[in-house]
């Protein structure tokens, strides 16, 4: 659910959908979720710097998807930013499992707050591919992957039932033969 407006989760809930996070799995222990909480103002200055950069690069939105990112980002009350944290004393996991194990460490704080209802939406866009953006936020890219961030909040709109593929399109018996 993309748009989300105030309030957003309480101290309380946001605690219990971070400690979810951690229990995803992790092979090696490495821990390799990283979370950046932007709240209030700051969500106008996470705005203002994304767009910004976003605006000097080759590929710079279009005025009228300047205004949309603003306005939505001016109505989200809380920010995840996530990243995984290479840790380059390990040579044995590898970097592949270290960004799933971050994903599922997301997705596991997507489902605790979905179950407390609110809504979430992970996002790559606006200046998310960026050096300097993802270096301002904290997670440099020699020692982080920055996956993006969560926009989490109350949904605007009831969450319309969405049909989806049947799962059998997806699996298949294997036999050995
Ligand atoms: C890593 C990741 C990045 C994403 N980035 C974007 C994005 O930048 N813009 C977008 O519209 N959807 C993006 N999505 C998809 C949305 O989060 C969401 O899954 C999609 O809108 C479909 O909604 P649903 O998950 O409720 O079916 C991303 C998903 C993932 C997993």
């Amino acid at each position: 659910m993309k748009m989300v407006v105030a309030p957003a989760p309480s101290d309380e809930e946001l605690a219990l959908a971070l400690q979810a996070a951690v229990a995803a799995p992790d092979h090696g222990n490495l821990t390799p979720w990283r979370f950046k909480l932007i709240r209030g103002e700051n969500i106008q200055k996470f705005a203002d710097l994304g767009i910004t950069i976003r605006q000097r690069s080759d590929n710079p939105f279009p005025e009228e998807k300047v205004a949309a990112s603003r306005q939505w980002l001016s109505e989200v009350p809380l920010i995840i930013a996530v990243a995984c944290h290479i840790d380059y004393s390990n040579t044995k996991i590898p970097e592949s499992e270290r960004m799933l194990s971050a994903g599922c460490a997301v997705m596991n704080m997507m489902n605790a707050l979905n179950a407390l209802g609110y809504g979430t939406f992970w996002s790559t866009g606006i200046a998310t591919y960026d050096d300097e953006f993802q270096a301002a936020l904290g997670f440099d890219s020699l020692d982080y992957r920055f996956m993006g961030f969560l926009a989490v909040g109350t949904p605007k709109v009831a969450i319309p039932k969405k049909e989806r593929k049947s799962y059998t399109e997806f699996v298949e018996e294997w036999t050995g033969k």
